[in-house]
């Protein structure tokens, strides 16, 4: 599907040429309603931003896109989204349309997206931190409740007996099979302390428990929030030695230095053979068979909101359908905070809450004036060839920034064009047709979209 389109774009694009600007004539020109949808069958509603939906997000969420700029659907059948928002639906590159400018994950971990190979076409990958963190974090406090006292099997007997006929009789007899231990005074593990681990520490904190900390990059913003008494650990396998709970708080990062089974053999060894292990962050994070050894071996509880095909029915095992996040304050906030966020991006190129992208932001453009923006890798020369770029042509840059983040560099520019006639689509495709440069984007008038560069080294509207 990608290949096709990115044809059939390619050559509508070599057809665009007659868009012209000219020296301190107002900037009005809308590129959906004059040339570009002339040119290409792509483009079939007007001077709107398209917004492909996967996944069920809270409408109230959706409802901050303005429908006069915007159109939300699920599908684009001509396959021409600017932007995605989407929860935890599986990405594939191949979803994401020639077109697409942004994409903006409802929620804190983006491995469902293939985020590596977005930051190679220059597209911005988002997230909402803490949107959902007091969702997660009350789920991860239920679920000590669920590790130190038998009220699942407790449930389930019950519903048995009733079918039965026998709740009256048998339940005081019963309940001693489903004894428990109180949280209070035992000691929590929290490995990861960003939003919802700061978050369950102080509420932890709260219920008397003791808590200790791992995270060796603890923002700022994080720390502040954690109860005073809070002991922090120089590793995992530390945190968890003394510890009656442990709740997972960490993203899950495949490859490398990951987190892949991060809670593996090593770490299970150092824990004590009754331990609670909570996980709210991600399945992959276990190591499946070595959990199973784990409460094989001994008294431990594996508390999860997620599947696992080993541990499903295992009788210390208690899975949840992934959960953490389905309340409808959390939905509706994530939503609302990705939508603003693309809305930022697609109006004015600003990046906030970027997992790949550095922060950008820059003033609110002048009237009359293009807003530029370029994604290049982060290497030497980038800026000055932009910048000589803007100067054949006798353009002026009013205001820019320039800011990067590993390999990728982004530069947002507001110029005011010269004496001379301009073709913004020649400007566009030399400014992005060159090595280095991975998309680029033109601001003007009303909502609508540039040339962006995609990994075949072709240009598409
Ligand atoms: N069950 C659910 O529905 C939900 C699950 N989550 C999961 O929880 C994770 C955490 O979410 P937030 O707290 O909002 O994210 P966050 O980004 O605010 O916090 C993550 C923290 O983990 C730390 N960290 C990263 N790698 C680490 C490591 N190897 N060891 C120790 N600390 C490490 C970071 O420094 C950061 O402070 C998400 O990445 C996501 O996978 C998030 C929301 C909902
Ligand atoms: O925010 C996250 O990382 C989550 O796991 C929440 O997922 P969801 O939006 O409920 O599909």
């Amino acid at each position: 599907m990608l290949a096709t389109t990115l044809r059939r774009t390619t050559a509508a694009a070599a057809r665009l040429n007659t868009t012209r600007c000219f020296a301190s004539a107002p900037v009005d020109f809308d590129h959906f309603s004059s040339g570009w949808e002339k040119d290409s069958s792509e483009y079939q509603t007007e001077g709107k931003f398209h917004i492909e939906t996967f996944n069920k997000i809270s409408p109230l969420g959706l409802a901050r896109f303005p429908s006069k700029n915007y159109e939300v659907k699920e599908d684009w059948e001509n396959n021409n989204a600017h932007a995605i928002l989407l929860r935890s639906h599986k990405l594939q590159e191949s979803e994401v349309d020639v077109s697409v400018r942004a994409i903006a994950r409802c929620g804190a971990g983006t491995n469902n997206v293939p985020v590596a190979r977005m930051s190679e076409l220059g597209i911005p990958v988002f997230n909402t931190p803490g949107a959902n963190a007091n969702a997660v974090k009350e789920l991860v406090i239920c679920g000590l409740f669920l590790g130190s006292r038998r009220l699942i099997a407790g449930i389930n007997h019950m519903t048995q007996l009733g079918e039965q006929g026998l709740q009256k009789e048998r339940v005081e007899k019963d309940k001693s099979m489903f004894g428990g231990r109180e949280i209070a005074g035992k000691t929590l593990a929290i490995i990861g302390m960003g939003h919802i681990g700061a978050a369950t520490a102080r509420e932890a904190s709260a219920l008397g428990m003791k808590t200790v900390g791992y995270d060796p990059a603890l923002s700022i913003e994080s720390a502040l929030k954690l109860p005073r008494e809070i002991s922090i650990a120089d590793s995992i396998s530390s945190a968890v030695a003394e510890a009656d709970y442990i709740s997972l708080n960490i993203p899950y990062i495949k490859g490398e230095g990951g987190t892949h089974g991060i809670i593996g053999k090593d770490v299970l060894s150092h824990m004590k053979n009754d331990a609670v292990v909570l996980n709210f962050a991600r399945g992959e994070l276990v190591d499946s068979d070595a959990m199973k050894e784990y409460l094989d071996a001994g008294d431990g509880r594996y508390i999860s909101d997620f599947p696992d095909d080993l541990l499903w029915n295992h009788k210390n095992a208690i899975l949840l359908p992934h959960l953490g996040a389905s309340t409808e304050e959390a939905e509706e906030t994530a939503a609302a905070m990705a939508a603003d966020t693309i809305q930022a991006y697609l109006e004015h190129g600003t990046i906030q809450n970027s997992v790949n992208f550095p922060a950008a932001a820059l003033p609110e453009r002048k009237e009359g004036s293009i807003r530029v923006t370029v994604a290049t890798q982060n290497v030497p020369g980038m800026l000055a060839y932009i910048s000589d770029v803007f100067a054949k042509h006798g353009i002026n840059i009013l205001q820019q920034i320039n800011t990067s983040r590993g390999d990728l560099a982004y530069n947002v520019i507001d110029v005011e064009l010269g004496a001379d006639t301009i073709d913004l689509k020649d400007l566009q495709k030399e400014l992005t047709m060159h090595d280095g440069v991975l998309s680029s984007r033109i601001l003007f008038g009303v909502a609508g979209a540039g040339y962006a560069r995609n990994i075949e080294g072709s240009y598409f509207v």
